[in-house]
């Protein structure tokens, strides 16, 4: 059963008001980097522009869980990376209220070279943590993450799903105003996802958190969202309920 959806009155958590994204990508191959130096140098460099998103608007409301479907490169990542800080829209504006927690590209705040001690350390920093705050939750994050044992071993020898299980423990390991959840999970091996999904659930319940969540799985997404925006080739196909907008998601045609 999903979570009981907050009041329509609950504060607004995440505004997207007709945000645009516009990256200039080169028209041209290079099959070197020299090539590539070499043309900028002559000044022969051209670009097209290419537009991720057009004109998206939405409103996430406090505590609420929601969702971001689209097929591949239809621009849910780069909202996330918008709605995090990370990218700056071209147009439009992101408003924010509160801390947040991304979970959008697996290892980033991560230096492979350290150890996964020192990276959560380094990682919990980045997510505003103090080193004593880390200090005493080090054990729950790797009782979380199942990694007992592997602490003193750099990042670079982890598979990918030990990684996702680094990065999920340190992120919700305390009550983040926003967890953003993208594909993280999918890494990780099914027992770790249904814990996840548990965690999820708890922060979701607790009324506190507000869920962004961008996955394939639309089981997933139904088990987890109050609402959903469908994002298709970079434009607004459709918002509302969950049931209904993965239901028309789940009846595309090719
Ligand atoms: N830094 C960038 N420079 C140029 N193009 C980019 C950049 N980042 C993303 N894009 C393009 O923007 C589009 C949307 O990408 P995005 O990663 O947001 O899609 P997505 O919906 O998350 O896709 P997927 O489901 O495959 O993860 C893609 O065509 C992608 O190539």
């Amino acid at each position: 059963m999903r979570p009981p959806v907050p009041p329509a009155d609950a504060p607004t958590a995440v505004l997207a008001d007709d945000v645009s994204m516009i990256f200039n990508i080169a028209s041209e191959q290079f099959n070197s980097l020299k090539e590539y130096f070499i043309a900028a140098a002559k000044h022969e460099l051209t670009f097209k522009e290419f537009r991720a998103l057009d004109h998206i608007s939405f409103e996430v409301k406090r505590g609420e869980a929601f969702g971001l479907v689209g097929t591949n490169g239809s621009g849910k990542s780069t909202m996330l990376k918008i709605i995090a800080g990370v990218l700056e829209p071209s147009a439009g504006k992101i408003s924010v209220s509160g801390t947040i927690a991304p979970l959008i590209e697996l290892g980033a705040g991560f230096d492979m070279e350290l150890t996964a001690k020192e990276n959560i350390y380094l990682n919990g920093a980045l997510l505003g943590y103090r080193k004593d705050f880390i200090d005493e939750h080090f054990q729950d994050i790797v009782d979380f993450a199942e990694l007992d044992g592997f602490m003193d071993m750099p990042l670079k020898n982890y598979s990918s799903g030990m990684v996702a299980r680094i990065a999920f423990a340190i992120a919700t390991v305390t009550e983040p105003d926003i967890l953003i959840v993208d594909e993280t999970l999918s890494v990780g091996d099914f027992l770790f996802q249904q814990k996840c999904e548990r965690r999820i659930k708890e922060l979701v319940e607790s009324d506190n958190v507000t869920v962004l969540l961008v996955s394939h799985d639309i089981s997933l997404v139904e088990r987890i969202c109050d609402r959903v925006c469908w994002i298709e080739k970079g434009h607004m196909r459709m918002l509302g309920e969950t049931d209904e907008v993965c239901e028309a998601y789940r009846s595309l045609k090719r």
